[in-house]
């Protein structure tokens, strides 16, 4: 018998250009290849740091939404709950690395991309944000940064040592499954959503995946 083809999966493949722009930008392609430019990465570096900041509230309110609106027999709170802890540790290896190249993260101004960014963040947290939609940019976002920085870790790929534990944050495999069991949660509950909630999930994804390929621009874009 057949695979039944799941709503991610036919949008992914519907906006595969879109997603490809955002998990193979040349930002990711310069770490790949090892011509990656450091102040781009410590640009990276700092403006990610306020964005993680940012991405705490919205994460816990979808936390507070499976909670609430999810029958919850599959255990979503229990999976976004380690993407709070993991968001702790990750806020942490911020302040550790950018001590170790020299970024001061106090004096940091976000810029335009992230701000936009961020806001659109804070726009998600409202309650009159259904679970689902919420939920697909949380995997959106997630998933966009694991194909990222996997593709910096396949064989042929030339990503400088010293960028190597930055690569291996998200793009690990613990951190592929933990993609996996987001998107699982988010297909169960586009099975079960109404046509108005798919196309507004839909339009949500596709705003993430402009927001990502627009803060790789601000990081990649040479001064
Ligand atoms: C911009 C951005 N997108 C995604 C992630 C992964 N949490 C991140 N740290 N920063």
């Amino acid at each position: 018998m057949q695979a039944k083809i799941t709503v991610t999966e036919t949008w992914l493949r519907k906006h595969r250009h879109l997603y490809d722009g955002a998990t193979r930008h040349p930002f990711i392609r310069s770490i790949r290849d090892g011509n990656i430019d450091i102040s781009a990465f410590k640009t990276w570096l700092g403006q990610d740091y306020i964005f993680v900041r940012a991405f705490v509230p919205f994460v816990a309110s979808v936390l507070t939404k499976a909670y609430k609106g999810s029958d919850d027999g599959n255990g979503d709170v229990e999976v976004i709950l380690g993407g709070v802890a993991a968001l702790h540790d990750e806020i942490s290896w911020f302040k550790k690395e950018a001590f170790k190249w020299g970024v001061q993260l106090s004096s940091i101004v976000p810029q335009k991309a992230n701000q936009e960014y961020c806001r659109f963040l804070e726009s998600l947290i409202s309650p009159e944000v259904e679970y689902t939609v919420a939920a697909v940019a949380f995997w959106a976002i997630e998933t966009i940064y694991q194909e990222s920085f996997a593709h910096c870790l396949e064989d042929d790929s030339k990503t400088p040592p010293e960028l190597k534990e930055t690569c291996q944050r998200w793009g690990s495999e613990s951190f592929g499954e933990y993609c996996n069991s987001l998107r699982n949660i988010v297909d169960r509950q586009l099975e079960k959503a109404s046509d108005d909630v798919i196309t507004k999930a839909e339009a949500t994804l596709l705003r993430v995946l402009e927001h990502e390929v627009d803060f790789w621009n601000m990081s990649h874009r040479r001064t």
